[in-house]
């Protein structure tokens, strides 16, 4: 797959930095409650570390990723705008889906890797020089399927990876009771940088996923409760996942 720009693996946050900044990748699909649950879940771990979570970011993934079902991107981002109304520190990064156009006109694929996302919205946060680089810390938000799938072969890019552990570091929430450091023991990246990832447990377990939303409302079930109200009102204006 072609990109537009691959992040250098240079900039190296300090670890040791209280101020952290969440960013979670993802297609959103629609976005439910569960997505907003990751960064609360987050933020009080990493709180009782004595760290302050002063942002957190949903990074909408483009069009040009192709997964099965996958609506378009303008209303994937509208919904996590919806779905952010409820919360006082995440917001939304709509740039892997703006960048398109520019990349279509450069002849380019669009698609954004998750390093690059993580590199720009830390180059960005410092680029007026506000925040010192090495003051805060950006690290990627993600469930533990997608912990996973770093030691898929084919599926990431073994030096990004390294590059997102290493330089950048990673908070995983617990998923479907699969167990963080097994998937960390089993996988030698991981492993060296497992000072680097936190793992998280969902304190109510629950199964809420894009999936189940997106087959409930194929069925014309409710889905209230499981995102937002206003996700719901828009998906019904829109007329979005009917079967
Ligand atoms: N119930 C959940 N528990 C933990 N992590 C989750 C949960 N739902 C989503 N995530 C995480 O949120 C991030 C964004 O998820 P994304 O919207 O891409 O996928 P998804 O919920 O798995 O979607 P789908 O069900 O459409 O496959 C991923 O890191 C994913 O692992
Ligand atoms: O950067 C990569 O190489 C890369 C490889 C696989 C997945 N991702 C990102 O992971 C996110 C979740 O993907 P998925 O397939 O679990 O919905 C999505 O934002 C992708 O851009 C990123």
């Amino acid at each position: 797959m072609g990109h537009c720009e691959e992040a250098s693996s240079s900039t190296i946050p300090n670890k040791n930095s209280n101020l952290v900044v969440l960013v979670c990748t993802g297609s959103f699909n629609p976005p439910t409650y569960m997505h907003m649950r990751m960064f609360e879940l987050a933020r009080d771990a990493l709180n009782l570390l004595g760290k302050c979570v002063i942002g957190g970011y949903m990074s909408p993934v483009n069009d040009a990723y192709k997964k099965k079902d996958l609506l378009p991107a303008i209303h994937r981002v509208k919904m996590c705008e919806l779905v952010c109304k409820s919360s006082s520190f995440v917001m939304v990064d709509s740039w892997e889906i703006i960048d398109r156009l520019k990349c279509l006109q450069a002849n380019q694929s669009s698609y954004q890797r998750t390093l690059t996302v993580l590199s720009r919205i830390q180059d960005g946060l410092c680029k007026d020089g506000l925040i010192k680089r090495d003051s805060i810390k950006v690290m990627l938000l993600c469930g533990s399927d997608l912990l996973e799938s770093f030691s898929i072969p084919g599926a990431w890019i073994l030096d990004q990876v390294k590059a997102i552990c290493r330089d950048f570091g990673i908070i995983c929430v617990r998923r479907n009771g699969k167990d963080v450091d097994q998937i960390i023991s089993n996988d030698g990246i991981l492993r060296e940088n497992k000072d680097n990832i936190i793992s998280v447990d969902e304190i109510i377990p629950n199964q809420i996923s894009s999936s189940a939303v997106r087959e409930c409302l194929s069925k014309g079930l409710s889905v209230k409760y499981l995102t937002s109200d206003e996700v719901i009102d828009y998906i019904a204006c829109e007329k979005l996942y009917l079967a």
